[in-house]
């Protein structure tokens, strides 16, 4: 599989001197759900902006769907960007809007398209909605229909869960997981609230300062920094209940969810103990796989830098 967005030693600095990028170096995987995750300041905003091609590096490469972002135009429509604090002309319709969108991307059919990505977000009622009466909520929805016109190959989501109220933050989140899921779009999606990231990313690239302090597929990372992770296990027929409370009285398990006849969730801290528990487990015939899913990013953030996001 190809990487959709590869920065090597990429620096940024500003006319003024402020350094947004030291050196970042990171690749994200096609078909990745990745979170970019850092403290306010650590240049979330800037990478998202060298990879849709808005600014140039100082130093360093930055290449996107296998190309120099900003030397071609014709990868600005294989991304969709939803930017930190999107402006939209208020006195228009949302369908006014997007099918203004789809034109500019040069599509075929303006209004299916329109009507096609409305629907996937959840606008579908308010097409002829003026996009000034919409809540934050539905704002960030239509920038979501916004970024997937044409099927974006690349989506870049900028914060976009900032300032919602927590419902309409999980709408969100939902949303991003289900297009990541439905289409093979790659998501990046930034932010400085890590739990969010838990409920949709799959991949993780953690700035501090500009740097990057690590990335990769979550559950290695869980499992290399043992950070608390979530394994799923599959148990013999019918023996979930059974092999859970098992599974709660041992030390190493932080907590147990039965959520099938035969399968389980157990959080655990991964290492040689939770390993040699659960292979244990797996000769007495009780447990038949397991697999490592994710992990508290929290945890994992602070195993990584120390702590302070
Ligand atoms: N156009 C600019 N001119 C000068 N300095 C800038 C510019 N854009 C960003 N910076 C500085 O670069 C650093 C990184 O900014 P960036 O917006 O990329 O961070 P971020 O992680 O997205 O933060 P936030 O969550 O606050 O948006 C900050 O110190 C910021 O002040």
């Amino acid at each position: 599989m190809g990487l959709a967005v590869v920065f090597e030693n990429v620096w940024k600095i500003f006319p003024g001197g402020a350094a947004a990028l030291q050196g970042a170096s990171f690749s994200i995987p096609e078909g990745a759900l990745a979170g970019i995750v850092g403290p306010n300041g650590s240049g979330k905003t800037t990478s998202l902006r060298l990879a849709m091609g808005f600014a140039t590096p100082t130093r360093g490469r930055v290449e996107v769907l296998g190309v120099v972002p900003w030397n071609s135009g014709e990868v600005r429509a294989r991304i969709g960007y939803l930017p930190e604090r999107p402006v939209y002309p208020l006195n228009v319709s949302v369908e006014k809007l997007l099918v203004h969108g789809a034109r500019l991307l040069g599509l075929p059919d303006p209004y299916g398209e329109a009507r096609r990505w409305a629907r996937v977000v959840g606008l579908t009622g308010y097409l002829s909605a003026r996009i000034g009466s919409l809540s934050r909520g539905y704002l960030q929805r239509l920038g979501l229909a916004y970024a997937l016109l044409g099927e974006p190959e690349l989506m870049l989501l900028d914060e976009p869960t900032t300032n919602l109220d927590p419902a309409a933050r999980l709408e969100i989140l939902d949303l991003i997981r289900s297009i990541g899921s439905d289409l093979s779009t790659t998501i990046v999606v930034s932010t400085h609230i890590l739990p969010e990231m838990q409920r949709v990313a799959n991949y993780l690239v953690v700035l501090v300062q500009g740097r990057v302090a690590v990335h990769g597929p979550l559950p290695e990372l869980v499992k290399r920094y043992r950070a608390e992770g979530v394994y799923e296990i599959s148990t013999a027929p019918r023996a979930a209940r059974r092999a859970a409370a098992r599974l709660i009285a041992e030390d190493v398990v932080r907590g147990v969810e039965v959520v099938g006849d035969s399968r389980l969730l157990v959080k655990a801290r991964p290492g040689p103990e939770v390993e040699e528990l659960l292979s244990r487990l797996k000769a007495e015939g009780l447990v038949e796989s397991y697999t490592l899913r994710t992990g508290s990013i929290e945890q994992l953030y602070v195993s990584i830098t120390g702590g302070g996001a």
